[in-house]
């Protein structure tokens, strides 16, 4: 089977999927939404792309493809540790405090913006499609003094020399991917990484309506449902007007989440499951970090 993810070679997805899909051939895309095409194109059976950061939150443009641009369910999520290292042209390794420009992911830019703000003070960033993409980037430019921001994978498999290890800010940075796929693919819940099910479930209020969010979560409160989250995000359809994503803590059955959603479609919701999955938990081991 082929695994399309936000690529190039070593970014932390393609690291979430040689973890979970060792033996299957993992094919690149630069962007999410070329992910997402290639899905929908049957180019490749699955995509992995990443969903939520432990220091940043969601992956907007994920979440938008998914409720607004595909109809295709989530089959699985693997959550990651993340490791961030500051990395330069091995031509430049006595320079870094010279960079002149920080490339990398917009999240992971964030997730290092303490030591950014500290020790690279004023210093510029620009944002790549991806970690491996700003390593791939430095490689390319030695005759420029850039830092990439990127895993220790990318600096081995770009040639790059890392300077500065673990300048994520927060020792627990962990991001989530999911799994996509229109096939019936099912992941192997005997994996000893595997940590349980769940149901992510979209739902969008009717206007107007005092205490409609005290409803809905009443639906899945008297009936005991365990919720690990709950988000909001705009319709694109006016200001104001938003829809929410909700994590149920168990396997789609008969009987529970069947009742909420006739229940909330009752109060004149709309709801849709986005998938049933199990999820799993690669390296849980907290990352180490370097302290300013
Ligand atoms: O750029 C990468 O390496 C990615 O896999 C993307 C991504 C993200 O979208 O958050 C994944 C994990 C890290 O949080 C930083 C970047």
């Amino acid at each position: 089977m082929k695994v399309g993810f936000l690529g190039p070679k070593a970014t932390f997805t393609d690291i979430a999927v040689r973890e979970m899909f060792p033996e299957e051939k993992a094919v690149p895309y630069l962007t999410i939404p070329d992910c997402f095409d290639a899905l929908i194109e049957d180019e490749i059976d699955m995509a992995v792309v990443p969903l939520e950061n432990a220091l940043e939150g969601s992956v907007n443009i994920t979440l938008d493809y998914l409720v607004h641009e595909v109809d295709i369910p989530i089959i699985g999520e693997v959550t990651c540790p993340i490791r961030q290292h500051l990395m330069v042209h091995p031509m430049n390794k006595d320079k870094w405090k010279e960079i002149g420009v920080v490339y990398s992911h917009s999240h992971a830019l964030a997730q290092c913006h303490k030591f950014l703000h500290k020790e690279l003070k004023g210093t510029p960033s620009e944002k790549t499609t991806s970690t491996a993409a700003a390593a791939q980037f430095v490689k390319e430019s030695p005759d420029i003094i850039a830092g990439a921001i990127a895993n220790e994978l990318a600096a081995t498999e770009y040639g790059l020399e890392i300077v500065q290890k673990d300048i994520h800010d927060v020792s627990y940075n962990h991001t989530r991917f999911i799994v996509l796929s229109k096939k019936k693919v099912r992941l192997h819940e005997e994996k000893s990484t595997y940590k349980g099910f769940k149901t992510t479930v979209m739902i969008t209020l009717p206007s107007d309506r005092a205490g409609a969010l005290h409803q809905v979560l009443s639906a899945f409160a008297w009936r005991k449902l365990n919720l690990s989250k709950i988000e909001s995000r705009p319709m694109k359809t006016g200001l104001g007007n938003y829809f929410f994503i909700i994590d149920v803590d168990m396997k789609q059955d008969e009987v529970l989440i069947p009742g909420v959603v006739a229940e909330l479609e009752a109060l004149d919701c709309q709801v849709k499951i986005l998938g049933s999955y199990p999820y799993f938990q690669i390296g849980s081991e907290k990352s180490r970090v370097q302290h300013l």
